[in-house]
């Protein structure tokens, strides 16, 4: 191998469940006054193309994958987007990849080494987890990648301390040192922290993880195996695709199905209709509705109002006024188990002004 390993652009891999504060961490990373150059790597579940739209930094290049989870199909997106990246070396001082809350990381991780040309230009600097200090000992009862992205993390953010008691705030600390006892963690809220303990760590450790998941290096298109739970017949990742990426609904094979459901309107909204039906929304169906997000455009507002809910706690903010020419479209996103889509969009629909 030609290239040192100083040589070699590190790649941070920002995982943790839906709505823990991943992309509230990496606006903190991209605003930050450090002077470096950073390419972003996004990858949603669901088909509307949000979270790309909530990072910050016009600077950056942020670049999508959006069929889905990290697996099988779309690690050769992965690839595919992290060579292009390399043709143009010298213009980044590093990657980040920010992964759905649905996502297992270990086939991300398994990228920087499986794929030879990936594995010669860039190194696995370190995989970053943010917990949510609410509702991660929920999830770790019915969501396996919840588990394995503790497992896999080099850096735990335990997250939204401000949401809980010292009390729960130790008892969640004990579950994530009972499941990975190496990384290093930090308490937080709205994911602040210092940018030196997060990136450039040096931290990823192939025999930890090999410990963990001993198929790790097995180049075999995301067959790896959990210790915690079947995987799907078609990749490593839980998720069942069936065939078509881009339909309604993926679907899990572990306990309950997981759904996404994603709706648009070029009809302004009324806020005095959105707040009140949300509000109820999130009070009624919280439990099953894990993660909603949504970029919406008011009547009369020139803002660009971004919504946020994980459960039944609910954020929202003007971002950014909408630029000239730009299409006023409200869009909308549901993540969650036993959704009625029906409902759901026919309610969205209703608070058109
Ligand atoms: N109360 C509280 N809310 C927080 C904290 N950190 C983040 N949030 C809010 O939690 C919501 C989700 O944050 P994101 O950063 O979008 O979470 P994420 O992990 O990127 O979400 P997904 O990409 O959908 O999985 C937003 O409304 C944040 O403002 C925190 O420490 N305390």
């Amino acid at each position: 191998m030609a290239e040192t390993s100083s040589a070699k652009i590190p790649v941070t891999v920002l995982t943790g469940y839906l709505g823990a504060g991943k992309t509230t961490l990496l606006n903190r990373i991209l605003s930050e006054p450090h002077g470096k150059k950073f390419a972003v790597i996004v990858n949603e579940f669901g088909e509307i193309g949000i979270d790309n739209d909530l990072v910050v930094g016009a600077d950056e290049e942020v670049f999508e994958m959006n069929n889905g989870c990290i697996c099988c199909t779309v690690r050769g997106d992965l690839i595919r987007i992290i060579d292009g990246l390399l043709r143009r070396k010298g213009q980044f001082d590093g990657i980040i990849v920010e992964t759905t809350g649905l996502a297992d990381p270990a086939p991300v991780a398994q990228t920087f080494f499986v794929d030879e040309e990936v594995q010669a230009k860039t190194k696995l600097d370190a995989v970053v987890t943010v917990a949510d200090a609410k509702w991660l000992s929920d999830r770790l009862k019915d969501a396996p990648e919840a588990k394995n992205q503790v497992a896999f993390a080099d850096v735990i953010l335990l997250n939204k301390t401000d949401l809980v008691s010292a009390e729960e705030l130790a008892e969640v600390e004990a579950r994530i040192r009972g499941i990975n006892p190496y990384a290093k963690l930090h308490r937080t809220q709205k994911s602040a922290i210092d940018v030196s303990k997060v990136l450039n760590q040096g931290a990823f450790d192939l025999d930890r993880i090999l410990e963990i998941e001993p198929a790790f290096l097995e180049e075999d298109e995301g067959h790896h195996h959990h210790h915690d739970h079947e995987h799907g017949p078609d990749c490593g990742c839980g998720h069942d695709h069936g065939h078509d990426h881009h339909h309604h609904g993926l679907k899990a094979v572990h306990d309950a199905e997981m759904q996404s459901f994603s709706f648009s309107t070029e009809k302004p909204l009324d806020p005095d209709k959105f707040f009140p039906w949300v509000q109820d929304l999130v009070a009624k169906e919280g439990p099953s509705i894990l993660r909603s997000k949504g970029i919406l455009a008011f009547k009369d507002d020139p803002d660009r109002f971004v919504f946020q809910g994980v459960h039944m706690i609910l954020d929202g903010d003007h971002q950014r006024p909408w630029k000239d020419g730009e299409k006023k479209v409200s869009r909308i996103v549901f993540i969650g188990r036993k959704l009625d889509a029906k409902a759901l969009e026919a309610g969205f629909l209703s608070c058109a002004a």
